[in-house]
């Protein structure tokens, strides 16, 4: 219930008059079908069906009187054309509000489909540390789509509530005893089947956690296809599918069963609640046939809307589970903004944003990934990283390098101590601006399913192919481009061509590279190359000294040959610092081990 309120207020919030609108509609729609329904008793009388008394049934014996003044030969015709204009008026007004309702669905569905993408967007990088990716792309797929089906659940079950409470006014027109007695029916019964809906819940949450594991799974597996192939192990993970598409068959076999049996439940008592009424008021109060049919009217229009709301109640339920989930993401998302975003209006890719990096500085700075631990993944981290020179970062695996990285970067912020940038601390500055200086190339370098071109437009949209060549020259790409098919054109990815891992290390380069940014940063971005092509980007590198600040992890340390100041990290700490001759030099030093080693 807890949830049902900011689920109505955002509902209301993105439909606005068009709701008010819906329902006005939903109730002419009703009024329609009630005022036929009040037509079928004249008209049966007039046909001679039976023969009813309808003088103490209010509208009804008022109907009556104005047929009785048309002429006989004209009665039925009246009545009939009078009956199939009414069901015009309501079939095209109910046509109206269906698109309406789903208009007001779909928009309610994009609304919040835009929202949760947005504030995934901007979450910072620590929130991608947390949680795993195949359940952020359940969140977008399986939960946002539960969350429009409990959306057009709610919807529907508004309509029969403004249908039922229509429908009620005028069986209690007809007869407020038996229309009461049919509702206090109604209540027990929805009382009796709480039941229905707890276990609905629980089903819903059972199928969101069946959902996740499923896609966590597929992910995982079709990611690691390669391992799997290699070390034989594709009966584990067949075995693990088949039971768990057991226990997503059984699950949802357990709502239908669910499902049917709370229909099966409602209508099994509303035959034999017709049943008794019909011999009772038979046989102890010897009703007349036309009461009679009044009692099954009013069954017929009431019933139905008890039964339809349970339906759509336990439907509901079983959707709020992917709700509450969407509203914890996006709480959580909200608690995790990304700190460019108070500095967003600086355009996107605004190259070297007029400022000049002097030194980066980290000052006592503390980092643990998880704040329940007592060990850090970076402890004390002192260094100054000096404006246009070039700075590598060594270490064993592990050490700590990619986390200081993305400290530097700003992706994520130190438990402790700060970070400066020319003496300002970092998360006092323009982070839009700041981001905007740095080209960077990760571990696993991401190109979009797309052409070279639009790829590396991507940094530098205004890029002329001239420029884009220099950039793929000085990363050691041109020659193999020009080799393809369609040369800029190329599409990469899965359909397009296959690149190996060195190749799209050196495409991404390319795109940082034709950034010209402030700060390059490279975290073992040369480590699929051979060593001729890692010869071209060093030279290339070599040229930019001067240009730009440049900072390498490398765990070959002949890259880092020309580096002007090397720092060495051993389990989060800085172990060694200095110029690369320096540190060679301390032959007791861990750099000069490390190397020996290589
Ligand atoms: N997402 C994460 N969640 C929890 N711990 C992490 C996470 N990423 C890294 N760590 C931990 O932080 C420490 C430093 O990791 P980091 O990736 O910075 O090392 P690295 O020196 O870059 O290693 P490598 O050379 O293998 O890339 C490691 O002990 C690692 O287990």
């Amino acid at each position: 219930m807890a949830l049902l309120f900011p689920y109505i207020k955002k509902f209301h919030a993105i439909s606005g008059f068009k709701l008010y609108l819906n329902f006005i509609l939903m109730i002419i729609v009703a009024m329609f079908e009630g005022i036929s329904i009040y037509l079928i008793m004249p008209m049966l009388s007039v046909t001679g069906v039976f023969d009813m008394d309808n003088s103490d049934i209010p509208v009804i014996s008022w109907l009556t009187g104005i047929v009785s003044t048309i002429p006989a030969s004209w009665q039925l015709i009246v009545l009939l054309v009078s009956y199939v204009v009414l069901v015009l008026g309501q079939a095209l007004l109910q046509r109206y509000q269906i698109i309406i309702n789903n208009t007001i669905q779909q928009a309610f569905f994009r609304t919040l489909r835009i929202e949760t993408y947005e504030a995934l967007l901007y979450a910072n990088w620590s929130l991608y540390v947390r949680k795993r990716k195949s359940d952020i792309n359940h969140m977008m797929t399986t939960e946002l789509a539960n969350v429009s089906i409990g959306t057009s659940q709610a919807l529907r079950l508004g309509t029969s509530l403004v249908f039922s409470i229509i429908q009620i006014c005028f069986a209690m027109w007809l007869s407020i005893k038996l229309t009461l007695f049919v509702m206090i029916c109604g209540i027990l019964l929805a009382f009796f089947s709480r039941r229905f809906l707890k276990d609905a819940k629980k089903l819903g949450s059972k199928t969101n956690k069946l959902s996740q594991e499923y896609l966590g799974g597929i992910t995982e597996h079709f990611n690691g296809m390669k391992d799997i192939k290699s070390n034989r192990l594709e009966d584990q993970h067949l075995d693990w599918f088949q039971k768990l598409c057991r226990r997503m068959e059984h699950n949802y076999i357990d709502f239908v069963t669910l499902q049917s049996t709370s229909q099966m439940f409602y209508k099994v008592i509303s035959a034999m609640l017709i049943a008794v009424f019909g011999y009772v008021s038979l046989t102890l109060f010897h009703a007349e046939v036309g009461q009679i049919a009044i009692i099954v009217i009013i069954f017929s229009r009431v019933w139905p809307s008890f039964s339809g709301f349970q339906a759509s109640w336990e439907q509901i339920q079983t959707t709020i589970p992917a709700f509450k989930n969407v509203l914890e993401m996006l709480k959580e998302c909200e608690n995790s903004k990304d700190w460019v975003l108070g500095s967003r209006d600086s355009s996107p890719n605004t190259v070297n944003s007029g400022l000049e990096l002097e030194s980066l500085e980290c000052r006592q700075v503390y980092y643990k990934y998880d704040s329940t631990l007592t060990s850090y993944a970076l402890e004390n981290i002192n260094l100054r990283i000096l404006g246009n020179q070039m700075t590598a970062i060594v270490g064993s695996s592990g050490a700590g390098k990619s986390t200081l990285i993305d400290l530097l970067i700003g992706l994520l912020k130190p438990e402790r101590g700060q970070i400066l940038i020319n003496g300002v601390p970092l998360f006092e500055m323009n982070m839009s601006d700041y981001r905007n200086m740095i080209g960077f190339v990760s571990q696993d370098p991401f190109l979009f399913h797309t052409s070279i071109r639009e790829n590396m437009q991507l940094v530098k949209p205004d890029a002329s192919d001239e420029q884009m060549w220099e950039a793929l020259k000085a990363s050691a790409s041109e020659g193999f481009v020009k080799k393809l098919p369609n040369g800029l054109d190329t599409i990469v990815g899965d359909r397009g061509i296959r690149l190996s891992g060195g190749e799209r290390q050196r495409i991404v380069l390319a795109r940082a590279l034709l950034k010209k940014p402030a700060i390059l940063i490279l975290d073992e971005a040369t480590s699929a190359l051979d060593h001729e092509n890692e010869a071209i980007v060093q030279d290339a590198l070599e040229r930019l000294k001067g240009k730009m600040t440049i900072i390498v992890i490398a765990h070959r340390l002949s890259t880092i040959r020309n580096a002007d100041q090397v720092i060495v990290l051993e389990n989060g700490r800085v172990i060694q610092q200095g110029g690369y001759q320096q540190l060679t030099n301390e032959s007791n030093g861990a750099f000069s081990k490390m190397l020996r080693y290589q």
